[in-house]
């Protein structure tokens, strides 16, 4: 990834963000505005609710055995998505850009609040339908330190940058109940289980989030249909 200092912040957005995109993802999308026909609700980054990572142990309630072990899975979700739906496995670029990062993201990856930073998000889609929605995020400042594409890879998945290359290890996995307002309005749904774990590779840390969306049990539970 070219990270240029100072220069105007290089954004591709396919969609509009969800209604919580930071300040400086809603001023460049209010750029955007006229080429797509975005509309951006005026809703502050502090408006909304923020999630609350715990580990998966000390959930409450309890998530059911099938929503621990999805939330608990340690291999490449991508793989296991590509197998849970005979590959048909897709990954839909939803946001991609430099945005301010949220209060608890900057907090798991050790940077001041309001720090900025590289911001994916995508769907990832089984059988026709958006299964999870993934938001994936690194600072600025680590990119700077240790460049990492992040920025080039449009359909292809971030899992396979991630588990093809030892050199990133893995924190421990926590999860919540993510917040409604966090979610594209396509999918927006209350109390949907969500998961993250943060990458690490020398000063560089990529903090993956992923929410387990409603087609995805369904699919789950009914793997032949
Ligand atoms: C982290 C992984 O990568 C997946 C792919 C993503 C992407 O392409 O943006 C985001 C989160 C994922 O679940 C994985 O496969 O486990």
């Amino acid at each position: 990834m070219v990270v240029e200092g100072g220069g105007g912040p290089a954004v591709r957005h396919v969609r509009p963000a969800p209604a919580c995109a930071g300040r400086q993802g809603r001023k460049v999308h209010a750029r955007l505005a006229a080429g797509f026909s975005l509309r951006y609700p005026a809703v502050s980054q502090t408006a909304c609710a923020s999630p609350e990572w715990l580990a998966t142990d000390q959930l409450h309630p309890t998530p059911d055995a099938r929503e621990l072990d999805w939330l608990n899975e340690q291999g490449s979700l991508t793989r296991r998505l590509t197998a849970l739906s005979g590959d048909t496995f897709a990954v839909e670029p939803l946001v991609e850009g430099w945005q301010i990062l949220r209060a608890d993201e900057c907090a798991a990856l050790g940077v001041p609040p309001g720090s900025e930073g590289w911001v994916r998000e995508v769907y990832l889609r089984g059988r026709g339908l958006p299964w999870v929605f993934a938001r994936s995020v690194a600072a600025r400042s680590g990119l700077e330190r240790h460049p990492f594409a992040l920025d080039q890879l449009g359909t292809t998945s971030l899992g396979h940058l991630l588990f093809r290359d030892p050199a990133f290890t893995r924190q421990p996995i926590e999860a919540c109940r993510y917040p409604a307002a966090l979610l594209p309005a396509a999918v927006r749904t209350t109390a949907l289980w969500g998961r993250r774990s943060l990458f690490c590779q020398g000063p560089l840390g990529v903090l993956v989030a992923e929410v387990f969306l409603s087609a995805l049990w369904q699919a789950d539970a009914a793997p032949q249909s």
